[in-house]
């Protein structure tokens, strides 16, 4: 479903990415792993939008998405989450929710003056699907509460409920449990094989936490100062001693 084809991604002169090919199917649970630095989330940036690769190709269901503003990518299908996520403190979750929905709704001024038909039929759309996706992540029971009351780990699933709020095909995760302890990555973990097996999504995450990573993901890429050099299953990757050496050789998060 998600086709990158030797995209290359220069800031200056290092190449963030580079010559990085790999196929994304349907309805599986990807994995990009690396030492700190590899090009993960810039590997992700390119996918959304948010950079344009200095040269290959992104093909979305087959529609080249290469130069689209990330907006237009979001449109299409590409849902994702940020390793911080900006919410409004002062708002609520359920707010937080709509106005993330809102940004894809037609209604303007006028609409707004005139509390038009469109516009009651779009606000209530955008807070059925809020609750929706709320309910999904398991945050029901705090739709009503200010983000600022909220714990580290229900602000994650906020921000999995936002990027599930787009109505994506895809959903690029990064760094999903990174902060959060134990038993709640395992939580995570559960939410993402969840995402799949009742939405049909296809799940693409960055990760650095091993054990969680081995036990989820369908296959993994591996990325090692920008350049892809492993893919497979967990076990297929785990056994590579490419990647033992570029986990071993020098970098300081290698088990984390
Ligand atoms: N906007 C930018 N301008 C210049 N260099 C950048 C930019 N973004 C990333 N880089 C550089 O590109 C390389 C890859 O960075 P990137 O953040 O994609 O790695 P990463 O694998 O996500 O790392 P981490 O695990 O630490 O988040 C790094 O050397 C980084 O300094």
């Amino acid at each position: 479903m998600l086709k990158v084809e030797n995209v290359t991604k220069m800031f200056g002169g290092l190449a963030a990415v580079s010559d990085v090919s790999v196929e994304f199917e349907a309805g599986r649970i990807n994995a990009i792993i690396g030492p700190n630095g590899a090009g993960k989330s810039t590997f992700f940036n390119l996918i959304s939008g948010l950079h344009q690769p200095t040269s290959g190709r992104i093909l979305l269901d087959g529609v080249d998405v290469t130069s689209l503003p990330s907006d237009q990518v979001a449109r299409l299908g590409v849902g994702r989450t940020f390793q911080t996520t900006n919410l409004f403190e002062q708002a609520t979750v359920l707010d937080n929710l709509i106005v993330g929905h809102r940004l894809r709704t037609k209604s303007g001024l006028w609409d707004v003056l005139i509390n038009s038909k469109r516009l009651q039929r779009e606000e209530k759309a955008a807070r059925d699907k809020a609750m929706e996706a709320l309910e999904f992540v398991g945050l029901t029971s705090v739709a009503g509460q200010l983000i600022t009351d909220i714990t580290q780990e229900e602000r994650k699933r906020v921000a999995f409920a936002l990027a599930l709020a787009t109505d994506p095909k895809i959903v690029l995760l990064d760094e999903p449990a990174a902060g959060v302890n134990p038993e709640e990555t395992v939580g995570f973990a559960a939410l993402m094989r969840k995402m799949v097996d009742e939405k049909g999504l296809t799940v693409c995450l960055i990760e650095h936490k091993m054990d969680m990573i081995m036990s989820l993901a369908d296959k993994i890429m591996v990325l090692d100062h920008g350049e892809k050099i492993a893919e497979g299953t967990p076990e297929e990757v785990r056994n590579n001693p490419v990647v033992i050496e570029a986990y071993l050789g020098g970098d300081e998060d290698a088990a984390a």
